[in-house]
């Protein structure tokens, strides 16, 4: 069993892929041997989460994800704690590994209830796992509310109900988990959708046990990828060797978006960073960041610079895209770019055509920009993100960052896309994706390829997050591109 952190670089698997493993591996086995090491799992992970718990409520589901909560409550009793077991749909109708787990439970004392302990220190969701069809209703749906209004902590057996296992998004009427602690424990495979949309908040910390079975593999959907390696410098390098990044925004009004990209190209450890303003009357300096060199944006040469474009940059931005598709030797894209090419077919071909020559691009919608530039409603983007990012990659031929709660990064080649674990609500504060921008500008400057610059700045910038003092200032978009509190 092992915890998964934003450290943990892994394959995840979507449901299709989870079942073709599912069967291969349980035509290895014995019969019932995987269920009966699931619910050995569940019933060592909710006796550590509730080591004093008096009354464990266990809600199982009609099918094997039930089964598994069958045996976690026999698992359970066996070693002294009272589990409550509480079930849904017809006894007749369960699968055959669960009928012989529901029996193990009876033989081991568990006591069985119409509904659910009015006071429990533990509740396992044992209701749906990866064959949830539709959304909960009647007594299902009643349990999921109580487990999520009674503020007790909450382990979830191989998927939150109602969570769609490839998308992490809720099926109608579940709550989204707040008020509980949760803990999911998911066998076999890590699931995509326990990690993007609204699954880091339905799973909570996420556990894994692959039942013994490593060995079967399949074609994963995406990975997480861990902590980036640390990219030492050469004792004998100079300002050169770290890149020159060029922030092109700042429209009237806007400035600070553009000084904060840059600041964060900055403290990425680009060699020069010049800001393109866009605002004739932008001053000439920012005292604050004497380091950056402010600079009409259309005088600068972008032919062996990183570009930032976009950050605060209003319409205008539209019509210098065409000579920074052109012209900049790595593009990071943001904001008002992606805006004005998501209005502008001609820019999408343009950009679409330098994808394809394989100049390093990266774009970094948020899901609004996403929605834009697919023609599709936010609703659809967050319904599928994965499939939004990866449209987007192949579309443009660039590498795609879909920022939000497990932020996608896709790839236009074969890799699977990445989903960071990194980051935290903090993180929702004006400006944070200018320097987001900024960062990964820094990357790719020093030379990393694109993929491996997105991903690694997007694990970095979030990283900053996780490790901000709790004592600090709150994390603001300019102390977040300095990486310190003030
Ligand atoms: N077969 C095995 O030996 C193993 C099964 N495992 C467990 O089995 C789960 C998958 O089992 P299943 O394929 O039986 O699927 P589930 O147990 O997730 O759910 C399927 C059942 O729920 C019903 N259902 C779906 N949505 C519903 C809704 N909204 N309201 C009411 N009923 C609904 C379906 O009609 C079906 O009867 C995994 O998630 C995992 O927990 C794992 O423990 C690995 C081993
Ligand atoms: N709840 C969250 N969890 C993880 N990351 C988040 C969360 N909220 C925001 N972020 C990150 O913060 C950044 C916000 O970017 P964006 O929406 O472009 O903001 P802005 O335009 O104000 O700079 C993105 O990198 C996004 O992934
Ligand atoms: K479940």
């Amino acid at each position: 069993m092992q915890r998964i952190t934003s450290a943990t670089a892994a394959d995840l698997f979507d449901i299709a892929a989870t079942r073709r493993i599912e069967q291969a591996a349980s035509a290895a086995l014995p019969a019932h041997t995987l269920m009966r090491r699931a619910g050995l799992a569940v019933a060592k992970l909710a006796m550590a989460i509730a080591p004093h718990a008096r009354t464990i409520w266990v809600a199982c589901g009609p099918g094997n994800n039930g089964g598994d909560g069958f045996e976690a409550a026999a698992q359970l009793r066996h070693r002294g704690f009272f589990p409550v077991v509480t079930s849904i749909g017809d006894e007749g109708m369960l699968p055959p590994d669960a009928k012989a787990s529901l029996q193990r439970a009876r033989d081991a004392g568990v006591t069985f209830a119409s509904t659910p302990p009015s006071d429990y220190e533990l509740a396992i969701d044992a209701l749906l796992g990866i064959g949830s069809t539709r959304p909960p209703e009647g007594a299902m749906a009643d349990w999921l509310e109580k487990m999520h209004a009674s503020g007790q902590p909450v382990l979830c057996v191989d998927v939150p109900s109602g969570l769609n296992a490839d998308t992490g998004t809720l099926a109608q009427g579940v709550s989204p988990a707040q008020a509980s602690t949760r803990t999911c424990i998911t066998f076999l495979t890590l699931k995509p959708g326990l990690f993007t949309a609204q699954g880091r908040d339905a799973a909570g910390t996420v556990w894994f046990d692959d039942l013994g079975c490593g060995a079967f593999k399949d074609q994963p959907t995406a990975r997480i990828a861990g902590a980036p390696e640390a990219q030492p410098r050469n004792h004998a390098s100079h300002k050169g060797s770290y890149g020159d990044v060029a922030v092109i925004g700042g429209a009237s009004g806007m400035a600070g978006a553009a000084l904060l990209a840059g600041s964060a190209a900055l403290h990425g450890g680009a060699g020069r960073v010049f800001v393109g303003l866009l605002d004739p009357s932008a001053a000439p300096v920012d005292t604050a960041r004497p380091e950056l060199m402010l600079r009409d944006a259309r005088t600068l040469d972008l032919s062996s610079m990183t570009a930032v474009c976009g950050c605060g940059a209003g319409e205008a931005v539209g019509e210098l895209l065409p000579a920074v598709f052109s012209s900049a030797a790595a593009l990071v894209l943001d904001a008002d770019a992606l805006n004005a090419i998501a209005a502008d077919g001609v820019l999408q071909a343009q950009l679409a055509s330098r994808g394809k020559s394989g100049s390093p691009t990266v774009i970094t919608p948020h899901p609004l920009e996403a929605a834009r530039l697919l023609d599709r409603s936010v609703g659809e983007v967050q319904a599928d993100r994965l499939a939004a990012a990866r449209g987007l990659a192949a579309r443009f031929g660039v590498v795609a960052v879909l920022k939000g709660s497990g932020t996608v990064v896709a790839s236009p080649g074969e890799a699977p896309p990445i989903i960071n674990l990194s980051g935290n609500a903090r993180l929702a504060t004006a400006g944070t994706g200018d320097v987001l921008a900024g960062m990964i500008g820094a990357a790719l400057a020093a030379g990393r390829p694109a993929f491996e610059a997105a991903r690694e700045a997007v694990w970095q910038h979030g990283h900053i997050a996780d490790t901000w003092p709790a004592d600090a200032a709150p994390l603001t978009a300019g102390t977040l591109a300095r990486r310190a509190p003030v």
